[in-house]
């Protein structure tokens, strides 16, 4: 399949990320009972992984968005910028919902200003996550799918801006 100048062929399924998103909010549900967090959906990407898990979870819950962008084409920058602030996450329980931790570098930079407005405790969920990519060594607590280190798109992540409301995930054909 083309999209914009490159091939991508099928990956993930709707079905398997169905059920990843179904067992991520179990997880979840379980570790937040009696807690009312808030789920901080990092945008663009993680808008189509954030609607279908606030939809699984079925405790209380409040949403917080926020906006970074550090991804130009298949390749990082290296630089992240927040865009948009998330209102004040003070004494909250912070549930980062990224659709996926790649290289690290967004989830590094939201982790330090995160912790510079004293949540009551934050955790990150992730769909997919490359762990051969990953730089860091911050723990990411919950991950949907692991998978390799090949550029993807579809269920909210783009490529250039487009396949984001793919609902199946493509892979980056490599000859
Ligand atoms: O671990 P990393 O190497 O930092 O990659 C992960 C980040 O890259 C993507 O965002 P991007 O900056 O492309 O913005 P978008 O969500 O608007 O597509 C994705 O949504 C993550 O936030
Ligand atoms: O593989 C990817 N695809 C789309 N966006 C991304 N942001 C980080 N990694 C990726």
């Amino acid at each position: 399949m083309k999209i914009g100048d490159l091939e991508f062929k099928p990956f993930i399924s709707r079905d398997e990320i169905s059920k990843s998103v179904k067992a991520l909010a179990a997880r979840l549900e379980q570790d937040y009972t009696g807690k009312t967090p808030t789920f901080l959906v990092i945008l663009n990407g993680a808008f189509m992984f954030a609607s279908d898990l606030v939809k699984n979870y079925k405790g209380d819950c409040k949403l917080s968005f926020m906006r970074l962008a550090s991804y130009q084409g298949t390749h990082t920058t290296g630089k992240v910028k927040a865009y948009l602030e998330a209102e004040q996450l003070k004494n909250k329980d912070i549930i980062i919902v990224e659709d996926i931790v790649d290289t690290g570098n967004s989830i590094e930079y939201l982790i330090k200003h995160l912790q510079a407005q004293n949540p009551k405790s934050y955790r990150i969920v992730s769909l997919f996550h490359k762990p051969d990519a990953y730089k860091k060594t911050y723990p990411i607590d919950y991950i949907g799918i692991n998978i390799p280190d090949k550029f993807i798109l579809g269920y909210g992540l783009d490529y250039d801006g487009l396949g984001r409301n793919l609902p199946d995930v493509y892979q980056l054909k490599t000859s």
